[in-house]
């Protein structure tokens, strides 16, 4: 059973600009300079211990300078997959025994240490490591990471504090039990909080977790694991294998007690491990409960009323920052004829400005995508765009030579349902469809029904009869919904976030719906003065 102290009251971290002049700019600098220097052994993480592996070796770049190696690590093997599922199943007892307030210190602890002195160690690794600007890096880790670890312990709280009514004479309790067996966290490229976030969450509901991070997030996962051990995590809770996926997941996905999935990644691949489970139901002691964010074709809906200005920055934001390769980014827009009239020129021009380049360089708007694979999918969808006759109106070129660069760029297509308004290119690349003003109805329906995916979308208007018709239309179209703003940026405890549809099971990362799937209740009843007659009264 466990208690339900008070915990610290959780509240967002504070997100540090990195201007001219400022200390923070100038301890980053010193620790983008030391990292970049290092070539580290990407170890896995297997109860507490830090092992090799005898797999296959494979480098870890900077996607912006892909001659910078960062590190190297080697692939799991079958066996270092077991001894992962082997050292996790010998934690869980001692973990699960112990109280809430232990298992929670250690997160706060965590949390506390990101904001302070790994706070650069952290946004430098991701900088780096994936190609954020310093600003993408700081509202990943260390603030959303920051912010998952202390609200996650305020809503594991409410959660536990959640108890059911008594009868007289007798006492009803819940108790928020963790999942019987061991839960694995597959984790996406794109942000290192979700990376910490899908593994710790379980653990703090008191589960033991194989954790495997995506090969080009290795360099973070890294210090977050290092990190975690700063703050007192016991060995074996969280066991960290670096691979692809298929050689852990044919070990994990078999083993009788795997307990549960937290995936973020494509739709694909969440597919893929739900459809391996189905097949491995009947080898399971318990059903694995299987929790997925996946992918996203987002939108922003513009209104004749819309206000240009927001409609440029919610678009120019929403799509390019970090290079579209947010689940959230903007890769769709429709806009009316008499909008776009007075901003798309200016729209295009500022996208064609944008400075791209070495996120080291802070002056730089974006970096690279993430990897070679990336870069050839953007680089085809553009090529695929042109030959289909639409028009690039901004970017539309790309260079691999030092980095993986694609320029923002921006197709127009006269038909809502090309392929660019449908397909998931995770990269800097955003389709816009200009529509005649009274159209309005049909363009609601099109943002509907056009894409398999319900993550996030944005309607910019200021006639307030057209939100609620927006609000009404899409209401099942995505998870996240935004009214003049971006469709992207959520903040853990202001906007929880998830969606449906082909997007995921909508657990809501950082949300205690999310916490909730991480514990298998047990309700308790005791009868003070049992009774010692059989007969009911009836029976005279
Ligand atoms: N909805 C959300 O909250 C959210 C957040 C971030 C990213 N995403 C989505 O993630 C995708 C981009 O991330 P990505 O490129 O890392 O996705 P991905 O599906 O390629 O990879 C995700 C993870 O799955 C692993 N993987 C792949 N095949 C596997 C297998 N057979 N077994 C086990 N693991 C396997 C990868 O190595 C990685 O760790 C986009 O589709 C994006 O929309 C969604
Ligand atoms: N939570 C982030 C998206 C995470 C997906 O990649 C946002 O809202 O932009």
């Amino acid at each position: 059973m466990q208690s339900v102290s008070q915990v610290p009251a959780p509240v967002n971290e504070p997100v540090h600009s990195y201007a001219p002049g400022s200390p923070e700019r100038a301890r980053l600098a010193g620790k983008l300079a030391d990292l970049a220097g290092l070539d580290l052994d990407l170890t896995h993480t297997i109860g507490g211990d830090q092992v090799t592996g005898s797999g296959e070796r494979r480098p870890v770049v900077q996607p912006h300078r892909h001659a910078a190696r960062l590190g190297t690590y080697a692939e799991a093997t079958s066996e270092d997959a077991a001894a992962a599922v082997r050292a996790a199943k010998a934690a869980a007892a001692d973990w699960a025994a112990m109280d809430f307030e232990d298992r929670a210190a250690v997160f706060l602890k965590a949390a506390d240490l990101l904001a302070g002195p790994w706070r650069e160690t952290l946004a430098a690794a991701t900088m780096l490591g994936q190609s954020k600007t310093a600003q993408q890096a700081e509202i990943d880790t260390p603030c959303e990471l920051v912010d998952f670890w202390r609200f996650n312990v305020g809503f594991a709280r409410q959660v536990i504090a959640e108890q059911p009514i008594s009868a007289p004479g007798t006492w009803n309790r819940t108790d928020h039990r963790p999942l019987e067996g061991f839960v694995y966290a597959v984790t996406p490229f794109n942000f290192t909080a979700i990376a910490g976030n899908l593994p710790t969450a379980p653990a703090l509901m008191g589960n033991v977790v194989v954790w495997k991070p995506s090969p080009t997030q290795a360099f973070s996962a890294h210090f977050t694991m290092r990190l975690l051990e700063a703050a007192g995590l016991p060995p074996g809770v969280i066991n960290l294998v670096h691979g692809a996926g298929p050689v852990i997941s044919d070990v994990v996905l078999s083993d009788r007690d795997l307990a549960g999935i937290h995936f973020t990644g494509s739709t694909a691949t969440f597919q893929h491990l739900w459809r391996s489970v189905g097949e491995n139901i009947a080898n399971y002691r318990t059903y694995p409960r299987l929790v997925g964010e996946t992918g996203g074709k987002d939108f922003v809906l513009a209104h004749p009323s819309a206000d240009p200005g927001a409609l440029k920055v919610a678009m120019l934001r929403g799509a390019f920052e970090y290079s579209g390769q947010k689940c959230s980014a903007a890769s769709r827009a429709y806009v009316p004829r008499s909008v776009w009239n007075r901003m798309g020129k200016d729209f295009c021009a500022e996208v064609d400005a944008l400075p791209v380049g070495d996120v080291t360089d802070l002056s730089n708007f974006t970096g690279a995508v993430i990897d070679a694979r990336a870069f050839r999918k953007n680089a085809d969808a553009i090529e695929r765009a042109r030959s289909a006759g639409l028009e690039i109106a901004a970017g539309g070129t790309y260079d691999d030579s030092e980095g993986w660069f694609v320029r923002p760029t921006v197709i127009l297509s006269d038909d809502p349902g090309d392929e660019s308004f449908r397909t998931e290119y995770f990269g800097p690349l955003l389709s816009v469809h200009v529509y005649d003003d009274g159209d309005w109805s049909r363009v609601l329906e099109t943002a509907e029904s056009t894409s398999e995916y319900a993550l996030t979308g944005a309607v910019i208007a200021q006639d307030r009869a057209a939100v609620a018709e927006a609000m009404r239309a899409l209401r099942f179209a995505a998870g996240n919904f935004y009214v003049n703003d971006r469709p992207t940026g959520a903040v853990v405890g202001q906007q929880p976030f998830g969606g449906s549809r082909g997007s995921g099971t909508n657990d809501k990362a950082g949300s205690p719906l999310n916490l909730l799937r991480w514990v298998s209740p047990r309700s308790l009843k005791e009868t003070f003065v049992p009774a010692t007659d059989h007969r009911y009264p009836h029976m005279g």
